[in-house]
């Protein structure tokens, strides 16, 4: 369970001259779903890179749990990118893919299978923890690639557009799905869109940005003033 915590965080990659992210100062409460919401280019991604650490930030401090990660390396941070590596390995089980990373680590191999069952019993997993890839449902294949974060006990998930790649016809109860398992986990979760509809149906706070800046923090009784504030972007040409 962890709060995240920026203050006054500025960002600016080496190859530009403009800042892509100025004085954001935002707290994310323990167990929330926040979603980061702006358009493209409006910084979303570069501050999940900072919280999880593959970016520094140039100015002002990231906190998990009220500690400076600063110096924290990416890997003992404990932050996961949920989707980051959706493609799951064709020749291994269900049960081989969640606990590979963890083989990597050297942890005992009960602790493994302690790990995996109980992940896999979260997600509903259990009964194809023995299948491989082509015998499971693209909802089967998410919470997969989720377990597999998930196995690796993380404080805070961050999510950067999960949806995006995916057809409009399963993007809304996909994005339910991920809520729910999320509610389920109670893991603090960082959720970056560009779509005030997703964002409205989901959210616990959404922190608007634009242009690198943060315009405000909205508590659901405040998201019917976000349809003035934040355009929905134009449909992609199918
Ligand atoms: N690797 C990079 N090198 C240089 N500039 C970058 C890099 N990545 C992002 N930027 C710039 O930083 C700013 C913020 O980009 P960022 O990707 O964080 O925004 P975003 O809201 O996540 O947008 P998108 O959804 O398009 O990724 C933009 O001006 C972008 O052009």
């Amino acid at each position: 369970m962890s709060t995240v915590t920026l203050t006054d965080v500025s960002h600016r990659y080496p190859s530009t001259v403009t800042p892509s992210v100025t004085g954001v100062t935002l707290h994310v409460p323990d167990g929330e779903f926040f979603v980061l919401l702006g358009p493209s280019g409006s910084g979303k991604s570069t501050i999940l890179r900072m919280i999880h650490g593959m970016e520094r930030p140039s100015g002002g401090t990231v906190a998990i749990d009220g500690q400076d990660v600063g110096s924290t390396r990416p890997s003992d941070r404990d932050v996961m990118l949920a989707f980051e590596n959706y493609a799951l390995y064709p020749h291994m089980t269900v049960a081989e893919n969640m606990g590979f990373a963890l083989r990597l680590t050297g942890l005992d191999r009960d602790e493994i299978d302690r790990r995996v069952l109980g992940a896999a019993a979260q997600l509903g997993l259990t009964e194809v923890l023995d299948a491989r890839n082509d015998e499971l449902d693209g909802l089967q294949r998410q919470k997969v690639a989720l377990a597999r974060a998930l196995v690796r006990k993380p404080r805070v998930f961050v999510m950067d557009e999960p949806l995006a790649h995916l057809p409009q016809d399963v993007r809304d109860s996909t994005r339910d799905q991920i809520r729910a398992m999320q509610q389920d986990l109670g893991i603090t979760t960082l959720y970056a869109t560009s779509s005030l509809e997703d964002a409205r149906a989901v959210a616990d706070h959404i922190a608007v940005l634009d242009d690198g800046r943060l315009l405000g923090v909205f508590a659901p009784e405040q998201f019917s003033q976000l349809t003035t504030l934040v355009p929905e972007p134009e449909p992609e040409p199918s």
